[in-house]
């Protein structure tokens, strides 16, 4: 694997039956990139990316994430990665804190580093107040930002983002997007499926899978060059109809 690529995939397939939910997808993420995944509901997005965290494995086709292959070391894999999911997996009757230790934990550091994770946390996001606070009792993009800091506690390669800002206001999801570019700025890679198109337009660059297949992959002025649309909700309207 070359040293700038911290994703390469090539012909990954999986099938559930004879039902093809991702079919032969091919591509590269470069390290520091933010990947944007998009597709419409059921195109295959969760399913592809479950392969390349090394939840599920797939049914052919070969692939390396972080350098490691997605067939034979998924558990080195996931010691490199972060996830947050749709459902992201705080604990709403935790306070933040608790949260921030409990994951920090999970990843096997030490009482002194998660003291230090956690004041850098607590910080950064601006919530020193709420620390001892429940999550429960916070507003979803505090949460979504919180979720965001927890899954790259141990400083991952690659940061997966599964929808991360569903439900919550343009402003909220511009907010989380500083902090998408603040990772980035680390030279950490963020692969993120997202259905807006604002958020699509924050990505590096972007491949739109329609019915398990990537239909195209290119930067968003590309892109928008290519199909001659003004905008990327046009280009996704003329790939995914
Ligand atoms: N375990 C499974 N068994 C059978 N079919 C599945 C399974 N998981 C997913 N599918 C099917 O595979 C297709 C792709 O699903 P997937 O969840 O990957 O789509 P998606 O692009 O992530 O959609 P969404 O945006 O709704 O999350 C869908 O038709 C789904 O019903």
């Amino acid at each position: 694997m070359s040293e700038t690529k911290v994703i390469e995939v090539a012909g990954l397939t999986k099938k559930f039956g004879d039902f093809k939910a991702v079919d032969n997808i091919s591509f590269e993420v470069e390290k520091g990139e933010i990947f944007g995944f998009l597709g419409a509901n059921g195109a295959g997005k969760t399913t592809a990316m479950r392969m390349l965290t090394g939840l599920s494995k797939p049914s052919s086709g070969k692939g390396k994430v972080a350098g490691f292959d997605v067939l034979k070391e998924s558990e080195r894999i996931k010691e490199r990665i972060g996830y947050m999911s749709q459902k992201f997996s705080l604990y709403e009757d935790l306070t933040v804190k608790e949260n921030i230790r409990f994951y920090g934990g999970i990843y096997g550091l030490s009482r002194q580093q998660i003291q230090t994770k956690t004041s850098h946390i607590l910080e950064e996001l601006n919530l020193d107040q709420v620390g001892t606070k429940l999550v429960k009792s916070l507003p979803l993009g505090w949460k979504q930002r919180l979720a965001f800091a927890v899954s790259m506690v141990h400083e991952p390669e690659i940061v997966f983002l599964d929808e991360p800002t569903g439900g919550v206001d343009p402003m909220v999801r511009r907010q989380f997007w500083e902090a998408i570019y603040q990772a980035a700025e680390l030279g950490r890679t963020i692969f993120v499926t997202t259905h807006y198109m604002d958020e699509a337009e924050y990505c590096d660059r972007i491949s739109i899978m329609v019915a398990g297949k990537i239909k195209a992959l290119d930067s968003p002025d590309k892109l928008k060059d290519q199909f001659e649309a003004g905008s990327m909700d046009e280009v996704f309207l003329k790939l995914a109809r």
